[in-house]
């Protein structure tokens, strides 16, 4: 299936000089969308993930599914004021801001191998940031898993070695 098809461009979104891409058009088409998390399923049984972490918002659409059918744990990564025990904070920047996350203390436990799921690499600053929060807590970070990758932010560049898959360029 061509993936990309199904991606909504929306120029100047949320600022003036931003495309943004616009995954609620694979979300809302049934196929395109199992299809999608399918892939993903299938790179998280490779590296043989044992929990999803995922980064509030739209990290949640991709990751939940994903755990949901390898019928392993999701733990949620999210903006301060949040998550409603002790947790762990890390800062990070943006194409278009700079924000900070934060995960339960006890969302991983040590050695556990996590898969990080996302809708997009832009940057790479809040991958960036949830593998610093995943590794605080002991888990080890086998993948991470995108639809989209913007090239030209060279997201990578701040993931060092870590595998990374992505589904769709741009
Ligand atoms: O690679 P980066 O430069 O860090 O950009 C990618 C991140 O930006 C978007 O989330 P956003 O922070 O806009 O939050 P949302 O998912 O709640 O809309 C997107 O869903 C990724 O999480
Ligand atoms: N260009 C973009 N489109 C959609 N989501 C994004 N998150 C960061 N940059 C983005």
């Amino acid at each position: 299936m061509d993936l990309k098809q199904y991606v909504t461009t929306v120029e100047n979104w949320p600022k003036e000089g931003i495309t943004f891409r616009d995954i609620t058009t694979i979300m809302d088409n049934g196929p395109a969308y199992k299809y999608a998390t399918d892939q993903i399923v299938e790179y998280a049984k490779e590296v043989g993930a044992e929990i999803i972490v995922g980064p509030e918002a739209r990290g949640f659409i991709i990751g939940c599914p994903v755990a949901y059918a390898l019928e392993i744990g999701f733990a949620p990564v999210r903006k301060p004021g949040k998550l409603p025990r002790e947790v762990i904070s890390a800062d990070y920047g943006l194409e278009y801001g700079k924000d900070t996350l934060t995960m339960h203390h006890d969302a991983i436990k040590p050695g556990q191998k996590v898969l990080i799921c996302d809708d997009l690499l832009a940057t790479g600053g809040t991958v960036e940031a949830t593998v610093r929060l995943v590794e605080q807590l002991g888990g080890q970070v086998v993948g991470c898993a995108f639809l989209i990758e913007l090239l030209e932010l060279n997201g990578r560049e701040k993931l060092g070695d870590l595998n990374i898959k992505t589904l769709i360029q741009y």
